[in-house]
């Protein structure tokens, strides 16, 4: 073997011992932090209803142990301990015996934690009362436990909430201050709060606010307020780093109050459609990265989003929105039914970068290595979603293939069939699965895509109230014409080429990664 054959195996020999010493220097530390953090750190007698505990501290959790008189008959009885995480508790106070009206001091009675149970997907405030008359008992607790449920740094203290009052049943302000503001409160959570008066305001307001003092935003209200707010954030981070082409990584995370009527960005980050939920996610710090799109056309930014709807979505949305007066749920059957009446595809060229495993976590704009996969056809729907878009009726999601922070988006295009072969389609996202596998649905995993309408199509005028048959071929229209997309539920019209990029982690939700949303609600239109 030459020298310098054994130089590189020697070389390689000492990087790998080096490597496994780091490696065990690692486990170490983390062993010596569990034992750490197991350590107990005050010990106590507290009653937890009516018998007494044996109450121990650590950093991570309480736990308590029911003191068990000694049995006479010397038969051995094994208390059951019970545990609480400090990472589920977002709120303790000292518990007073008060008088009615008396605002303050009162006997010491204990502490009182307040903290979340989690059932299924759903979050549940609950409190824990450990009953101790001793002043400087309680106190010596309630700091400590203070200290340590205040740690954790993505716990926020000071929010931006945005509200929007016309939101679905016009529950939003009800919804926050009967679920939500409570929870601010105990919490220690303070909020600034804009009731939004018009589309826009609160784009407008997240343009020009000073931003220093705040943790976090909230949005209470439908898809509509969500998609907004995201793009604002987007748009802020971009105007503060002085970069108006490409995006920047939102600053402050969102937190999503569902008050609208689909909710489905809430319903992704939460899997159930629930104002208590999402704010005990946000009092507790749950931090969510998840990809967004930016959708552009001709070079000019269009918006930032989750989802898009191209042919029948952009279509039913269109219809939809000609028809405000009715109530949303009445508003959605019309436009779907009336769009299945009239079922016609769209011819467009529709072009696909195919995500690559290496580039998820860098921003997919270099031209390099870039190998668009194009086709060009009749199209019934083109959908892409960088979050599975879960909801209520769709359990499994729209997009039930991709996930909040993978890096790609899911392009669903369903070709021109007839229009039982695509209701057939549809019904199946509302069921379990199956909803891809016809010939004429394709799905990939992508990093962009570009949608070109080949010719201007009509978009045959909604007073003619007959009902159509499936047409294979799109109608001409004038040049000034253009398509109905649905951005995140709120209806844009494009007269170009669109293209869509995905943009790894763009934006911090309160929450966490749920595979299933709780199906409630049954669609009997179709
Ligand atoms: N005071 C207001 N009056 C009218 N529109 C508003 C107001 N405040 C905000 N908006 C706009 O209303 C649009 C729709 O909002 P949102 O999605 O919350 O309600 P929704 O459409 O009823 O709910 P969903 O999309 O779930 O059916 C958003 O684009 C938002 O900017």
């Amino acid at each position: 073997m030459s020298d310098v054959k054994k130089k590189k195996k020697k070389k390689k020999k000492e990087e790998e011992e080096e490597e496994c010493k780091e490696e065990e220097e690692e486990e170490q530390h983390v062993k010596e932090d569990e034992k750490h953090s197991e350590c107990v750190l005050l010990r106590g007698i507290f009653k937890l209803g009516k018998k007494s505990h044996d109450v121990l501290l650590s950093r991570t959790k309480l736990t308590w142990i029911p003191i068990v008189p000694e049995n006479p008959t010397g038969e051995a009885c094994v208390p059951q301990p019970g545990v609480l995480l400090l990472r589920d508790v977002y709120a303790v106070k000292v518990k007073r015996r008060r008088a009615a009206g008396q605002q303050s001091g009162g006997a010491v009675l204990g502490v009182a934690l307040f903290c979340c149970r989690r059932k299924g997907r759903l979050l549940e405030a609950d409190t824990l009362h450990l009953h101790n008359a001793s002043t400087e008992h309680t106190h010596t607790w309630y700091n400590t436990l203070k200290d340590l449920i205040t740690g954790p740094s993505s716990r926020p203290r000071y929010l931006k909430v945005f509200i929007n009052p016309s939101s679905h049943k016009k529950e939003a302000v009800h919804i926050y201050r009967e679920h939500v503001a409570p929870l601010f409160k105990m919490a220690d959570v303070r909020t600034d709060i804009t009731v939004t008066e018009r589309k826009g305001h609160a784009l407008s307001v997240m343009k020009e606010c000073k931003l220093d003092g705040y943790d976090g935003v909230v949005c209470v209200g439908g898809d509509g307020s969500v998609a907004e707010l995201c793009h604002a954030l987007v748009v802020r981070a971009q105007l503060d780093a002085g970069s108006p082409e490409k995006p920047v990584t939102a600053v402050l995370p969102l937190g999503i109050i569902p008050a609208g009527s689909t909710d489905v960005v809430s319903c992704s980050v939460h899997g159930v459609r629930d104002p208590v939920t999402a704010a005990l996610h946000i009092v507790l710090g749950h931090l969510q990265q998840v990809d967004m799109c930016s959708f552009s056309s001709l070079g000019q930014s269009v918006h930032f989003g989750f989802s898009a709807m191209f042919g029948f979505g952009g279509q039913c949305l269109a219809r939809a929105e000609k028809k405000r007066w009715m109530s949303s749920s009445r508003r959605r059957e019309y436009a779907l039914v009336k769009t299945l009446a009239r079922l016609r595809p769209e011819d467009c060229q529709l072009s696909f970068l195919p995500a690559k495993k290496s580039i998820r976590d860098k921003e997919p704009d270099s031209e390099v290595d870039e190998s668009w996969m194009t086709n060009q056809g009749l199209y019934l729907s083109i959908s892409i979603m960088s979050v599975p878009c879960l909801s209520p009726h769709t359990p499994r999601g729209l997009a039930p293939n991709t996930s909040l922070a993978n890096g790609s988006a899911a392009l669903i295009a369903v070709g021109n069939t007839s229009r039982s072969e695509f209701i057939k389609h549809l019904k199946r996202y509302s069921s379990s699965s199956g909803q891809f596998s016809f010939s004429f649905v394709e799905t990939h995993d992508v990093s962009a895509v570009r949608i070109r309408p080949r010719s201007l199509v009509a978009w045959p005028e909604e007073e003619s109230e007959e009902e159509g048959e499936s047409k294979t071929s799109p109608i001409i229209q004038s040049e000034a014409a253009a398509f109905p997309w649905n951005i995140d539920g709120e209806l844009m019209e494009i007269a170009n080429e669109v293209l869509v990029r995905v943009h790894p982690r763009l934006i911090t939700l309160y929450g966490e990664e749920v595979d299933e949303s709780e199906s409630t609600v049954s669609c009997s239109c179709i």
